[in-house]
């Protein structure tokens, strides 16, 4: 599946996000997303997401715009990580992730038990199978971000679009989660699109980048030619020092 962007015009809060901005995620498989606080990220991977309008400019799935596909449809080919999860009601940690199974069903249909393996095989991925029966509530924040990543891995999308989903994870899940997400770009649909705030998570994962530079700016294309001082200071507003061992690369700050 493919998804572009066509002369997208994003305004949120009395603040250009971007200004006929082209884009065709076929040309890289793992996409990051940076920028200042408040800049727009999550509006723009929202857009993508067709859980709000541009302004002017079309986001195109397979071609046709996001807005004509059948909200069931759609998430067969694209799931979201919100940045902020909210569970109004009492539900089990294995209910939670069985939602993902929900653009599969009929209206009605209950998961069967072939939807429970599923869901059950996700939660031993991020290792929450000790906590199936637990209440949401009673999560972690850590916990509560693995569980809504099982969720989408049990919803197995194409396009993975995540926002900032290493949030509330310690070092050790980020790198395992990240290093499961990634994998499921191995078909050739497979793409995964996020914001990152943490700049050596985008230099170890991404093959292209976004950076959302203010005023409608931004600049996307493939990392080796984004991750240098040019770009980085203005990105960050602080200066970068970066530090190399052979292929090994990490920015600190200066
Ligand atoms: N409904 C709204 N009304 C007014 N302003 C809004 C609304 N929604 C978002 N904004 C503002 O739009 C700007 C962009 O928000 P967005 O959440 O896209 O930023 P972000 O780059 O993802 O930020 P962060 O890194 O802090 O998560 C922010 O200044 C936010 O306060």
């Amino acid at each position: 599946m493919s998804i572009q962007l066509q002369w997208l015009d994003l305004a949120v809060g009395g603040k250009q996000v971007c200004r006929g901005l082209d884009l065709d995620f076929s040309q890289g498989k793992v996409w990051g997303v940076l920028g200042q606080n408040g800049i727009g990220k999550t509006t723009l991977l929202h857009t993508l997401a067709g859980l709000r309008k541009p302004d002017a400019g079309n986001v195109l799935v397979d071609g046709i715009d996001v807005s004509l596909w059948s909200r069931k449809r759609l998430a067969q080919k694209l799931g979201i990580l919100l940045q902020e999860v909210s569970d109004p009601f009492p539900s089990t940690v294995l209910d939670t992730a069985l939602i993902g199974r929900h653009p599969y069903l009929a209206p009605w249909q209950f998961e069967s038990s072939h939807d429970e393996k599923i869901a059950l095989d996700a939660l031993a991925q991020v290792d929450l199978l000790p906590l199936v029966k637990r209440d949401v509530n009673t999560l972690s924040g850590g916990e509560r971000q693995r569980l809504a990543l099982a969720t989408l891995l049990v919803q197995n999308p194409d396009i993975y679009v995540l926002d900032e989903p290493s949030n509330h994870l310690d070092l050790h899940y980020q790198i395992a989660l990240l290093d499961i997400i990634c994998a499921q770009t191995h078909s050739e649909q497979g793409r995964v699109i996020m914001t990152l705030h943490d700049i050596n998570l985008a230099v170890r994962y991404c093959d292209h980048l976004i950076f959302v530079m203010g005023e409608g700016e931004v600049v996307a294309g493939p990392a080796e030619e984004l991750l240098n001082d040019k770009y980085l200071h203005r990105l960050f507003k602080h200066c970068l020092v970066e530090l190399r061992n052979g292929d090994y690369r990490a920015f600190l700050p200066g």
